[in-house]
């Protein structure tokens, strides 16, 4: 069982540390736990997970953030990566000329220690049953990294990452905007495949579609840098039919 505890984060703009995007966070998962952040555009969302991985764009001016209790904050991305934390992008890097294959034999090759070599008949035997598990087509893994990927097939990668990699901590930054209906469910049935008491998911959404497909334990509304509001899955469907605006009054006074 393992804990990821932000506590009073506040996150700026690397080169503009004065002026600060999240406004004082606090969130604890916990292993098993899938935890939703809804909000409107611009709100933080991104700031927030991206600053969790230690995306170098990012300052965190204060606050912390504790893994089993102990601050990752002086750990480097990679180290927080080989920790278990793992951050999906929202809009991910295509990697022309690697293969999904060679990309994540590396990116597990990556985590062993020196002189350590991956064996490579457990680590297809493995990439086959996680892909037969998702109901992904073996010649996927022959294409370059995300290079000309349909929306669709950049959450199948993704999804395909997490399944190999597995993390203790997805923080996962799911647009919906230019993602149909098809590549919704393809992030929702490998979440919900991939879901357990291994794993705790922080899934940043902008509207309730996904969370009908992903039922979460917890939501939370952030507005203008804060969490203003949480709740269990019934929040969802309270912004669904609201709307935000009415979040506005919940910053004037923020939940205590
Ligand atoms: N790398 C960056 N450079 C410049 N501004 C940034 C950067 N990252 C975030 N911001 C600004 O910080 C604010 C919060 O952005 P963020 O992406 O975290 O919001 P969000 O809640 O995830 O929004 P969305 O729902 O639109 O994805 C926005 O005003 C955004 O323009």
């Amino acid at each position: 069982m393992h804990t990821l505890e932000i506590r009073d984060l506040v996150v700026a703009l690397t080169e503009t540390p004065d002026k600060p995007i999240v406004k004082g966070v606090s969130l604890t998962i916990k292993s098993g736990e899938v935890h939703a952040v809804m909000g409107p555009n611009g709100t933080g969302k991104s700031t927030l997970s991206k600053a969790v991985a230690g995306h170098p764009d990012y300052t965190i001016t204060s606050g912390d953030v504790l893994l089993d209790g102990k601050s990752i904050l002086e750990m480097e991305p990679d180290e927080r990566a080989r920790a278990g934390i793992f951050l999906a992008f929202q809009y991910p890097s295509e990697i022309p000329g690697v293969s999904i294959a060679n990309f994540l034999r590396a990116a597990l090759q990556a985590r062993l220690g020196e002189g350590e070599d991956l064996d490579a008949v457990g680590y297809y035997k493995s990439l086959y049953a996680k892909m037969d598990m998702l109901k992904i087509d073996r010649k996927f893994t022959s294409r370059a990294v995300n290079e000309g990927f349909s929306g669709g097939e950049k959450k199948r990668c993704e999804i395909l990452q997490m399944a190999m990699l597995e993390p203790s901590f997805a923080l996962m930054d799911e647009t919906d905007s230019g993602l149909d209906i098809d590549a919704l469910k393809i992030v929702a049935e490998g979440v919900n495949q991939l879901r357990g008491p291994k794993l705790g998911v922080l899934l940043i959404t902008h509207y309730q579609r996904l969370l009908n497909h992903i039922v979460p334990d917890h939501v939370h509304v952030m507005y203008d840098g804060r969490i203003v509001k949480s709740g269990d899955k019934t929040l969802a469907l309270e912004l669904e039919e609201k709307g935000y605006d009415w979040l506005k009054t919940e910053t004037a006074a923020p939940a205590a």
